[in-house]
């Protein structure tokens, strides 16, 4: 049996992959340690990003070429403003935060980066490119969410196991799965240097992934405040 597209694509991430799990963000998620503040600011700032990444599976249903793709890209859609985005509306309670006020959070420089990146690609292409550039973001979460599920007391009642939680959970696992699968069907057909160009934008999506985890940890915004 050849090798899946999704396995190729893994021996290029995992170095990037496996730095996230170094990343004082996320190592202070599965400690439990989170300062709350960076915490709000990730809240906050990934609601907004979400909001652009449920547009791209909007996207991929519009350009799928058979129903079966279009109906994946509908779940995937249904997963991120239901079941991922209603995470981000039960801490936000807990911080006294409305979901009105989640949604008019000001994108910083890495969340507006990082959207327009993948919007850019995915509507200048087919939905080879729109499922290239979701696929980092939906599976290095799994990643990271079963990793620290594995760390000692990360899923003990704690401030952010329900983070944790979410995040390894079987439901998660399959919109991950679905992405995955999606893209090694895209795949299968397509020539080595069209495969190499998916594989940029996998590469290039990872590595926003992480400069999303040093904007969290230091709540940046924008270079100059104009407040
Ligand atoms: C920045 C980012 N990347 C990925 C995910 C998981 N959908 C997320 N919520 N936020």
């Amino acid at each position: 049996m050849s090798e899946l597209f999704t396995d190729r694509l893994w021996k290029r991430v995992e170095p990037i992959w496996h730095a996230y799990l170094e990343h004082p963000f996320v190592k202070g998620l599965g400690e439990g340690t989170l300062d709350q503040e960076k915490f709000k600011h990730w809240l906050k700032q990934d609601y907004v990003y979400l909001i652009d990444y449920s547009r791209l599976f909007a996207l991929g249903s519009a350009k799928a070429e058979d129903l079966e793709t279009m109906t994946v890209f509908a779940k995937l859609l249904h997963g991120v403003l239901d079941l991922e985005m209603d995470l981000h509306r039960k801490y936000a309670a807990e911080f006294g935060i409305s979901a009105e006020e989640l949604e008019k959070t000001e994108p910083s420089a890495i969340t507006v980066a990082y959207t327009s990146y993948m919007l850019n690609v995915s509507q200048r292409g087919g939905v080879e490119n729109v499922i290239a550039s979701v696929l980092a973001c939906e599976w290095s979460y799994h990643f990271i969410g079963k990793s620290l599920a594995s760390w000692p007391g990360a899923l003990d009642d704690n401030f952010y196991s329900s983070w944790v939680k979410l995040y390894s959970s079987n439901e998660f696992a399959e919109l991950a799965a679905h992405c995955k699968r999606l893209m090694n069907k895209i795949a299968e057909d397509k020539p080595e240097q069209e495969l190499k160009r998916l594989e940029e934008i996998v590469i290039r999506t990872s590595q926003f992934e992480y400069m999303f985890w040093d904007m969290v940890e230091s709540r940046a915004e924008w270079p100059v405040n104009q407040k």
